[in-house]
């Protein structure tokens, strides 16, 4: 086995359970599963199978009723000191920025998690300047927060969580209700902060987001991880999608129903603009 199949993990979850005050069934259900460290790992399943309450119990937010969660090898513990740390390396991006943003300007709130932190006034004034200017943000750095489209709510939030320098970053639904441009937008930015080091776990119901973007997919189901395992084995398991009634990804869809001497030797695409120059190359060597 390989390095690129079995990468070292850097947040594993060993049989963890959680149960919802007054639920009658755990919404987290013996669930085993590791983040690979350095990844682009998409969390996929249908509404209700656990995802958002998998990430905070990831982000300690929650706290699991049975079970390990780990960083590393080192146990997540749930007090004090030990906490914060955990938290520190690892950010949560809700689903709903509102339930994020807590100060009235952008600037403000994005200070607001630095000075948690207790650095310097110093730092803290360079951390905010930089992540403006990471985020474009610096022309609306002192607009009320109310004032914001939803797009721009995502980008502060984001913008506050990744000024704490997470190791780890996770994401709830990040592109819902996002339109296209948005969305796109979104994604450069998550490249970019992947390409600087930071791990990033999407949870998504969009197979199609996931394909074109993740290394690696974990399929949840009723509270438990069917499959983790690289993306382009995932996604051409096509009888286990079927079986869980996630979907097929579009563009794979479209490149399996191609003539096969053109998709000979060459690996599904991504993107359509990998489809289309798949394309033209076979059009120029026929
Ligand atoms: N605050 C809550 N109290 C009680 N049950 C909850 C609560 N939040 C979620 N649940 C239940 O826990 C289960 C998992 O919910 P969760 O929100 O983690 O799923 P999800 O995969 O993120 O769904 P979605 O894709 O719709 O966001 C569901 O059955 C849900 O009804």
């Amino acid at each position: 086995m390989t390095l690129l199949d079995n990468p070292p993990s850097i947040l594993e979850f060993a049989n963890v359970f959680y149960t919802y005050p007054g639920a009658n069934k755990p919404a987290i259900d013996d669930l085993t599963l590791r983040i690979p460290a350095g990844k682009k790992t998409a969390i996929l399943g249908h509404n209700g199978c656990g995802k958002s309450t998998l990430l905070l119990l990831a982000d300690g937010l929650y706290k699991c009723s049975a079970g390990i969660i780990s960083w590393q090898g080192k146990r997540l513990e749930y007090q004090g000191r030990s906490l914060n740390e955990w938290r520190q390396r690892i950010g949560l991006a809700f689903q709903d920025p509102e339930q994020q943003l807590v100060a009235a300007t952008v600037a403000e709130d994005i200070s607001y998690g630095l000075c948690n932190l207790q650095l310097s006034k110093a730092e803290i004034a360079q951390r905010l300047h930089q992540t403006l200017i990471d985020f474009n943000l610096q022309e609306l750095a002192n607009r009320p927060l109310h004032y914001l489209s939803l797009g721009q709510k995502r980008r502060v939030a984001l913008a506050g969580v990744m000024a704490l320098k997470p190791q780890l970053l996770l994401l709830d639904e990040p592109t819902a209700y996002l339109d296209r441009l948005q969305t796109n937008n979104l994604m450069q930015e998550l490249d970019r902060i992947h390409a600087n080091g930071t791990t990033i776990v999407i949870a998504t119901h969009d197979l199609d987001l996931a394909y074109a973007w993740a290394d690696w997919a974990i399929l949840l189901h009723e509270g438990r991880s069917i499959v983790s395992d690289r993306a382009d084995r995932v996604f051409s398991n096509v009888a286990l999608l079927e079986q869980l009634q996630l979907g097929i990804p579009m563009l794979w869809e479209i490149w399996n129903a191609l003539p096969i001497d053109l998709r000979d030797r060459q690996p599904p695409p991504k993107t359509v603009a990998e489809l289309r120059s798949s394309l033209i190359h076979h059009q120029h060597h026929r």
